[in-house]
């Protein structure tokens, strides 16, 4: 699995000096014109989300112009975009609402012909207007879900049919998953955008002056050099500037192309399997998960707590519930908890997030801090420049003029006269050219430019060169765990079930013939029943895990016991799930039993989900009460599991008497059925990229929602962790004062079980009491909140999200 590291750049402030209040320049150069990236500039900015199809909607960056603002005029405000956005959002929602007040009514819906004929009993403007004004009604007079499925041709169980020839038709009828790319903007609209400079624009006029005034007293072609020379720099500067522009625009092309190379599972011809986000069409079955992104819009199957953030639609912070009665899913979303099955109804432009990009167009505005910076100095030795050329220029007119205002001739000018003034006005110009350092910001958008470059060779996309500026200066990395520092290469290494720990050397050892089949039974229940992957078999008939790494790791080891995943899932009734989040750092599931009751089966973080067990299952296969000592050695055996860098996990079940009505599934009384340690390797050259931070004045945090023994063991197998420095978990991070914080921060290297808001908590700290420029690696799932805040957020393998400066494949730090 690649991981790609993307970067966003951010606020700049503890830099570049308090940020101030959000003032609109008149307009504002575009370092690099972006086809295609249009909505991340915005996204990058904060308020609103990327959606995950990177929509290709190309618009015209500002027109280059004056360069030289102010610095107090700096910082750049999120706001208008964010409030054009959902303005466009009201817009298109009341559009549709009124288009259904007056259309007819849907009972009587009349099939268009073509779609008849293509096999399918509803189109593509029904089925989009139906969820983009979330009509509940009109869905029931469609026959609910089953009725849409029916008549998109699909089954909510199989998926759609790949078939030949059905693929296409279906394309045909209703679109395909991408949004309207614009045309490339030719080297000439560069070049034209170039222009538009104001410097230049002042310089053209001097040149002009300079040439006339030349050539009338010097005659051609002595008098033309001066005139020649500055004309001959604009050039130079124009072809340099457009000239970059231009590859990085074809660049950026090539990049979206890359960004849109997106995964998302589906089951088609009934096999679950993973499709590229293109290729989804209205009837496809897909497979929703934490931190995932809504692909398309949809109506919702089945699932478990799902819960959606619409804020990049809607601007509602509010996480929105997604169940049987409220059965809408927006494309650009983001599922925030539980996991679940959409029926796609619309894809591409004809979704609300589709549209809503063909409405927008983006100012862009990314002139990176240092640029502006530069700006502003440039900006001011160019006044003063100004200032001295007019002052040179009354200077030097004063004698002619007052000679004239003496001999009472100020109305009559000869043409030496004239001449003369033409001359001194030369030398004023030649002191406004001499004086505008124009090649100052181009020097700094080259030498970025070439920086993005190399990066690019290290397999690493930039997506915004003002990231490779901030990546520059950062002081502190907190980095994250599984994925950045390490591979998210996971595999069950070891095991303590009825007290004995085994080892797996690759063949697994026949631990199924060492145990008592009872303690083998539930254990592999256990992992077959709950958990968030997935055994399928692809068309070839090979068996192929889905899910996170932890999930596939436990799949891969019940299986290599001899587990039969398809079996046990028809066998098992689930009537109830908790999906596995990073607060809660664990995952439930309720079954129901084929004799009547209810069992649960619990999974997660080992220390927690130990501490619920009351009950364990011995060597002889029977369910004995957890004495102390037997505890003692069970939280012996995480900790030893944890010293070695083993992810552990704990599995536990208990019995209910009513599985259904519970809110909250309990926590206590459960009994222990084992502990399994996953290993997960530490990437090659991390030790090396750690080392050269730190020698660059770079302190490294390792950020983990993982074990401390486990966070310790792997920090200081990557040199994180150093003698003297200090290691502790999120709970008591949590319970710190702000004195407490100021000594111990320093000299914290890991901060272990985390949540979300911990993480988030230490990056603030970071950047407002410690003035430090922070770089956080995460996921982007339950890293988001830090990411946000972060000053670059670098996150890993989810391209196509938010984060969007930086790919890599390959973590190098260096
Ligand atoms: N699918 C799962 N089901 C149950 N428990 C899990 C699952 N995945 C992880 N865990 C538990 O939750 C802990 C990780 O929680 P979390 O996801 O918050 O970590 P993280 O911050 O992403 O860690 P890292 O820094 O390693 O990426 C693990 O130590 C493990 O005990
Ligand atoms: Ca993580």
């Amino acid at each position: 699995m690649h991981s790609g590291l993307l970067a966003r750049p951010l606020q700049l402030a503890p830099l570049y000096g308090a940020a101030s209040p959000p003032a609109a320049l008149p307009c504002r150069r575009t370092p690099w014109a972006r086809p295609g990236l249009g909505v991340s500039t915005a996204t990058l900015r904060r308020p609103c989300r990327r959606n995950p199809c990177g929509a290709a909607k190309t618009e015209r960056p500002d027109r280059r112009g004056f360069r030289f603002a102010a610095a107090g005029q700096l910082s750049s405000s999120p706001r208008p975009q964010r409030e054009k956005l959902q303005v466009a959002a009201s817009a298109s929602k009341a559009a549709v609402q009124l288009q259904n007040g007056l259309s007819l009514q849907s009972s009587q819906y009349v099939v268009p012909e073509d779609v008849r004929a293509a096999g399918f009993q509803i189109d593509a403007d029904e089925l989009t207007s139906i969820v983009e004004s979330r009509d509940t009604e009109r869905l029931t007079e469609h026959g609910q879900l089953d009725g849409i499925a029916d008549k998109l041709a699909t089954s909510l169980t199989d998926g759609i049919s790949t078939r030949e020839g059905l693929l296409g038709q279906r394309q045909e009828i209703y679109g395909v998953n991408k949004f309207a790319e614009s045309e490339p903007r030719s080297f000439w609209e560069f070049v034209w955008d170039a222009l538009q400079d104001t410097t230049l624009i002042i310089l053209a006029a001097c040149a002009f002056v300079s040439l006339t005034v030349g050539i009338a007293t010097e005659g051609w072609p002595n008098g033309s050099h001066d005139g020649i020379g500055i004309f001959a720099s604009i050039i130079l500067v124009v072809s340099v500037t457009a000239t970059s522009d231009y590859q990085q625009s074809l660049q950026f092309r090539d990049l979206d192309k890359e960004k849109r190379k997106i995964l998302v599972q589906v089951t088609r011809d009934g096999f679950r399997q993973r499709t590229l986000i293109d290729d989804l069409l209205p009837g496809d079955v897909v497979h929703l998960a934490v931190g995932d992104q809504v692909p398309a819009d949809g109506v919702f199957i089945s699932g478990f707590s799902l819960l959606l953030d619409e804020s990049s639609l809607t601007g509602e912070s509010e996480p929105v519930d997604v169940n049987e009665d409220k059965p809408f899913l927006s494309s650009g979303t983001k599922v925030l908890d539980g996991s679940g099955q959409m029926l796609v109804t619309a894809v591409g432009m004809r979704t609300q997030w589709g549209k809503l990009m063909a409405a927008l167009t983006e100012g862009g505005n990314d002139e990176t801090p240092l640029q502006v910076k530069l700006s502003g100095v440039a900006n001011i030795i160019g006044k003063i420049g100004l200032f001295f050329a007019v002052l040179t220029f009354i200077v030097l007119s004063q004698e002619l003029i007052g000679q004239k205002y003496h001999d009472g001739l100020l109305l009559s000018w000869s043409g030496d006269d004239v001449l003369e003034i033409l001359n001194h006005f030369a030398v004023a110009v030649t002191i406004v050219v001499v004086a505008v350092p124009e090649g100052l910001p181009l020097a700094v958008t080259l030498s970025l430019a070439y920086a993005m470059e190399k990066m690019m060779n290290d397999k690493a996309l930039v997506r915004q060169l003002a990231a490779c500026e901030t990546m520059g200066s950062a002081t502190v990395i907190c980095s994250d765990k599984t994925g950045t520092l390490t591979s998210n290469r996971m595999t069950v290494v070891k095991a303590c079930i009825c007290g004995n720990t085994l080892e797996f050397n690759d063949p697994l050892s026949s631990l199924s013939s060492e145990l008592p089949e009872v303690a083998v039974e539930t254990l592999l229940e256990s992992i077959l029943t709950n958990t968030g992957g997935e055994v399928v078999i692809d068309q070839n008939g090979k068996q192929d895990i889905i899910g996170t790494p932890t999930e596939t790791a436990l799949l891969e080891f019940a299986l290599s016991l001899g587990g039969n995943y398809k079996q046990k899932r028809q066998e098992s009734k689930i009537v109830k799930v908790e999906p596995f989040n990073s607060v809660k750092k664990r995952m439930t599931v309720i079954l129901e039993l084929p004799g009547g009751g209810y069992r649960a089966h619990c999974k997660g973080a080992a220390e927690i989900v130990l501490a619920a067990c009351d009950k364990f299952i011995d060597g002889s296969g029977s369910v004995v009460p957890l004495d102390k000592k037997t505890a003692n050695l069970l939280n012996d055996t995480i900790e030893t599991f944890s010293s070695e860098a083993l992810r552990t996990l704990c599995l536990a079940y208990r019995g209910l008497e009513d599985g259904s009505t519970q809110e909250e599934i309990p926590l206590q009384g459960y009994t222990f059925i084992g502990i399994v340690g996953i290993k997960d390797p530490v990437r090659l050259g991390v030790r090396e990229s750690v080392a050269s931070c730190r020698s660059a004045g770079i302190a490294v945090k390792m950020v983990t929602g993982d074990n401390i023994n486990t966070a310790k063991a792997i920090a200081r197998e990557c040199g994180i962790l150093t003698d003297g420095g200090l290691a502790i978990e999120g709970a008591e991070f949590r319970e710190k004062t702000p004195e407490e914080l100021l000594e111990l921060i320093p000299k914290m290297q890991v901060l272990a079980r985390s949540s979300p808001l911990d993480k988030l908590a230490l990056v603030k700290y970071l950047r407002t009491t410690s003035n430090e420029v922070v770089a956080v690696t995460g996921d982007g799932t339950n890293d988001a909140p830090a990411l946000r805040e972060a000053d670059i957020g670098l996150a890993m393998g989810i391209a196509g999200t938010e984060w969007d400066v930086v790919e890599l494949w390959g973590v190098d730090y260096s």
